[in-house]
C-alpha cells in the first residue's frame, strides 16, 4: 500500500510517496522551468491547479523568502520526482499537499498528449485510491471558477510611492510582486487596485497608465478588469501581461481560447516581429489570444507554436504581452517592456485629456 495516490481525469490513479498529507484537486499542469521553484509556487496565476516540476530534483538551493512572488502558495498541490526536505518543510507549514517518488516524465507525456486535466490527489497514512478519486469527482474545470479573481487579489487598493515617472493603475488579477518591483524600480508610484475595481475607483488615484495585472484562471471571468479598458482606452495607455493580455484583447473585439497544455517554464523563445529579435522568457499560461479583433495587431510571436505574444495599437497606446516581461525567475532579455509602457506615458500618445 500506498501513502499517496493521484487520480487523473484519463482514468489511471498513479501510486506516489507523500511527503505532505491532505486531500485536494485541481487542474494538472507542468513546468519545465529547471529554476525558479519559489517564483512559481508563489505565482498567484497556478491557483487551482496542481503543479508538476518536470526538472526532477526540486528544492536543491533552499527556500528564500525574498523570491517569493507573493505571501502564499498558490497550486493546490505540488508534484516532483523528488522534493529535498527545505521545500517540503515550506509546503507542509503552508499545508499544500506534495507527493513525489513517481514517474514524471510519464506524467508529463500524458498532459502533452492528452492536455491539462482534472486530477485529486489524497496523501496520508491510511489514504485509498478512492480518496483520490473522490477529490477527482469533485474537480471544476478552471472556466468554471468564475470569481477566481476574488481568492488572489487585494481586498483594498494599496499604494508603492515611488517616484514622478508615472502613476500606475495596476489592476490586481493575482498580480506577481515583481511586477510592482519592476516599475517602482523605474521611477513609477503603483496603485493597486482589486480586480473588480470600477471606473470610479481608477480614476480616484488619477493614473496616467491602466495596467491589468497576470491572474489564474479563464480570462473571460474577468468581466470588470474588460469592463476598465473599454472605459479607458484613448484615454490612457493601457499596458497588459499575461492575463492582463488576454483580458485587453477580450475587451477590444479579440477572443482567447484554452490551450491544450498551455506554456509553462522559463525557455520559452518569443520572436518580434518587427526586429526580427528572438528573446527568452518566463511563462505561465494556458489560453491564448486565438483572435486579435481589428483594432490589435500582433508584435510577437511564440517561436515554437505561433501564438500571439504581444499585441500593440500605437494609436490607442496600448501594449501587451502573453510571457513574463518581469522576468522572475527567469532570463532579463525582456525587461524593456516596461521602459516601453512608460514610454507611452512620457510620449502620451494616447492621451485624449490633454491636461
Ligand atoms: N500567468 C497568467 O496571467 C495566466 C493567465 C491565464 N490564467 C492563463 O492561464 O492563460
Amino acid at each position: 500500500m500506498s501513502d499517496a495516490y493521484l487520480a487523473l481525469e484519463d482514468g489511471r490513479v498513479v501510486e506516489a510517496r507523500g511527503r505532505v498529507s491532505g486531500r485536494t484537486r485541481g487542474e494538472l499542469v507542468f513546468t519545465t522551468a529547471y529554476t525558479g521553484y519559489e517564483e512559481s509556487l508563489t505565482d498567484p496565476s497556478y491557483e487551482e491547479q496542481v503543479l508538476t516540476f518536470s526538472y526532477p530534483l526540486i528544492g536543491n538551493y533552499g527556500v528564500r523568502e525574498e523570491r517569493f512572488e507573493s505571501d502564499r502558495i498558490h497550486p493546490r498541490a505540488a508534484i516532483a520526482r523528488e522534493f529535498t526536505e527545505d521545500i517540503v518543510e515550506w509546503l507542509d507549514d503552508e499545508g499544500v499537499p506534495a507527493i513525489d517518488h513517481l514517474d514524471t516524465r510519464d506524467l508529463v507525456t500524458a498532459i502533452r498528449e492528452e492536455g491539462a486535466m482534472k486530477c485529486g490527489i489524497a496523501v496520508g497514512p491510511d489514504v485509498t485510491p478512492e480518496d483520490a478519486k473522490a477529490e477527482l469527482a469533485n474537480c471544476k474545470g478552471m472556466s468554471e471558477h468564475t470569481d477566481i479573481g476574488a481568492q488572489v487579489s487585494v481586498d483594498d487598493p494599496e499604494v508603492h510611492e515611488g517616484g514622478s515617472a508615472a502613476t500606475v493603475a495596476l489592476i490586481d488579477c493575482g498580480a506577481k510582486g515583481s511586477i510592482v518591483e519592476s516599475l517602482l524600480e523605474r521611477d513609477a508610484t503603483v496603485h493597486v487596485l482589486p480586480y473588480d475595481a470600477t471606473p470610479d475607483d481608477v480614476a480616484a488615484v488619477d493614473p496616467d497608465v491602466l495596467f491589468i495585472s497576470n491572474g489564474p484562471g479563464d480570462p473571460e471571468n474577468f468581466a470588470a478588469a474588460e469592463g476598465l479598458v473599454d472605459a479607458y482606452v484613448g484615454d490612457l495607455p493601457v499596458a497588459g501581461i499575461c492575463l492582463g493580455q488576454q483580458v485587453v484583447a477580450n475587451a477590444l473585439g479579440g477572443s482567447t481560447e484554452k490551450m491544450a497544455f498551455g506554456h509553462r517554464g522559463v525557455n520559452q523563445p518569443v520572436r518580434d516581429l518587427a526586429s526580427g529579435r528572438v528573446v527568452m522568457t518566463t511563462q505561465n499560461h494556458g489560453y491564448t489570444v486565438g483572435d486579435p479583433g481589428d483594432q490589435l495587431t500582433v508584435t510577437q510571436v511564440n517561436v515554437n507554436d505561433g501564438t500571439a505574444e504581444g499585441l500593440e495599437n500605437e494609436d490607442l497606446g496600448v501594449i501587451t504581452r502573453q510571457y513574463h516581461p518581469e522576468a522572475n525567475p527567469g532570463p532579463h532579455d525582456s525587461l524593456d517592456f516596461f521602459d516601453d509602457v512608460l514610454d507611452l506615458v512620457s510620449t502620451d500618445t494616447a492621451v485624449a485629456t490633454s491636461d
